[in-house]
C-alpha cells in the first residue's frame, strides 16, 4: 500500500490499541475508503468517516495516509471505522481551488511519480505542460512526461513535438505512446517498473496520471492494469467502472494497486480531467521548471531583476541572442505572476477568517462578562 517507512515512524508514535494505519483511495461527500489491513490478512477497502473537526483543518485527499479506529467496541466491519489522524503528506499535488483565489485544493497525496499526460493531437500545448510541470515540482513528486495519442498525427508532426516538449521538460524524461498502435507501450512500462525498483524496496511506490480530460489516463490506467495479465486492480468500484463498457469519465480520485509482477507493486492514481490548473505556493516549482532562465538571471545586474526591460538583463539577452526562446520567457514571467498574485490572496484570505474568528471571540468574551455583571 506504499507505506514508506516515515509512515510507518509517524504511525507508531500516535497509534492507540486498536488503531491501524490506512490509505485513502478515495473520498466522497460520507467519509473516504480506505484501504487497509485490519486483520493481519489481506488489505480490504473500508469507508470510513471523517470527523467534521478532522475535515475542516485538513480534508484528506486520495493517497493520503490516515489512522483509523473502530468506533465503537469490537467491530471491525466496514463503516464501523473513523479516522482519528491524517499523517503529514511526504508530496503532494496541490492546485488553487477552481473558481475561488485563496485556498487549495489538494488532488493527491504521498505521490512518488506523476505522469503528466498530454495528447500529441489537437490538445499539444508547452505551456500547459510547463504549467503541470511547476505544480508537480512544487508538491515535491518526481514528474515524467507522457505525451498520448502518438498514433493520431503523423511522423512529422509528432517528432516535433515530442522534441518541443524535451526542450521544456528540462531533466524530466518524455516518452510517446499510443495505446491503440503501440508506440511506447515499453517504454511506458519501463519507467513504471524503474519506479518500483528506484522508489520502493519493500514498499510500492504511488504514481500519479494527470492531464485534462480526455488526454487518454482512464486508457493508459487500463493498459497497465491488464499488462501483467490479471483481472486487475485491488480496488473494486473504480476498476470494474473503468473495464470496458464505453467510455469512462473519472469522477473522482481514486487510488488503484496494480497487478504485482515479480513480486513488485506499484500504486496508480486516476485524477479527473482538470480544465484549469492554477498553481499554488511559493515554493520552488516554478523555478525548478525554468531551471535555465534562474542560471542566466545570475548574470543579471540586479538581483532582484524582472527581466522585463531591465538594464544589464542577462536574460534579455539571451533572448535576443537567440539563446532562449522568447516564448519561454514570456510563459515563465506569466507563471511567477501567477504565483505571486495567487500568495497575494491567499494572504488575504488567511488574514479575513483570523479577523472573524478574533471578532467571534470578542463577542464571547463580552457576553460572558455582561453574564457575569447581570
Ligand atoms: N488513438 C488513440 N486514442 C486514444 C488513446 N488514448 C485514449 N484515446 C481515446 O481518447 C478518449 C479519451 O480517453 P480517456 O482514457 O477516457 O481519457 P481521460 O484522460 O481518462 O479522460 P477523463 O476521464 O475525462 O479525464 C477515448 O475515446 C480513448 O479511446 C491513444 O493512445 N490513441
Ligand atoms: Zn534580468
Amino acid at each position: 500500500m506504499g507505506f514508506a517507512p516515515r509512515f510507518a515512524e509517524e504511525f507508531e508514535l500516535h497509534a492507540t490499541p486498536g488503531s491501524l494505519p490506512a490509505r485513502v483511495v478515495r473520498v466522497d461527500a460520507q467519509g473516504c475508503t480506505v484501504l487497509a489491513v485490519p486483520n493481519g490478512g489481506e488489505a480490504v477497502e473500508l469507508h470510513v468517516h471523517v470527523p467534521k473537526r478532522l475535515a475542516r483543518k485538513r480534508a484528506p485527499a486520495v493517497g493520503d495516509w490516515a489512522i483509523v479506529r473502530t468506533k465503537g467496541k469490537g467491530g471491525e466491519r466496514d463503516g464501523d471505522f473513523v479516522v482519528r489522524k491524517l499523517l503529514e503528506r511526504a508530496t503532494s499535488l496541490t492546485r488553487r481551488a477552481a473558481g475561488s483565489s485563496g485556498r487549495a485544493q489538494v488532488l493527491a497525496a504521498n505521490l512518488d511519480r506523476v505522469l503528466v499526460c498530454s495528447s500529441l493531437d489537437r490538445d499539444f500545448k508547452l505551456t500547459r505542460l510547463e504549467r503541470w510541470l511547476s505544480l508537480v515540482h512544487e508538491g515535491g513528486a518526481e514528474p515524467v512526461v507522457v505525451l498520448t495519442k502518438a498514433g493520431l498525427v503523423d511522423e512529422a508532426t509528432r517528432a516535433r513535438r515530442v522534441e518541443a516538449a524535451r526542450e521544456v521538460a528540462l531533466g524530466v524524461s518524455v516518452i510517446a505512446v499510443d495505446r491503440f498502435t503501440g508506440v511506447g507501450l515499453d517504454a511506458l512500462d519501463a519507467c513504471v517498473l524503474r519506479a518500483v525498483e528506484e522508489d520502493a524496496s519493500s514498499w510500492a511506490p504511488t504514481l500519479a496520471l494527470v492531464g485534462s480530460s480526455g488526454v487518454g489516463k482512464s486508457t493508459l490506467l487500463n493498459y497497465l492494469c491488464e499488462l501483467a495479465g490479471g483481472e486487475g486492480a485491488m480496488a473494486t468500484g473504480s476498476i470494474s467502472s473503468a473495464h470496458g463498457k464505453g467510455r469512462h469519465t473519472t469522477s473522482h480520485r481514486e487510488l488503484v494497486a496494480l497487478p504485482e509482477r515479480d513480486g513488485l507493486r506499484a500504486l496508480l492514481i486516476d485524477t479527473p480531467g482538470l480544465r484549469e490548473v492554477g498553481l499554488w505556493g511559493e515554493g520552488e516549482g516554478v523555478d525548478k521548471t525554468f531551471a535555465e532562465i534562474g542560471a542566466l538571471a545570475r548574470g543579471c545586474r540586479f538581483g532582484d531583476c524582472q527581466h522585463a526591460g531591465e538594464p544589464g538583463c542577462a536574460v534579455r539577452a539571451a533572448v535576443d541572442e537567440g539563446r532562449l526562446e522568447g516564448r519561454r520567457l514570456e510563459a515563465y514571467r506569466r507563471l511567477v505572476d501567477e504565483r505571486e498574485t495567487t500568495a497575494r490572496r491567499a494572504n488575504e484570505h488567511e488574514r479575513r477568517r483570523h479577523e472573524r474568528r478574533f471578532a467571534k471571540e470578542v463577542r464571547r468574551t463580552i457576553r460572558i462578562k455582561r453574564g457575569r455583571e447581570d
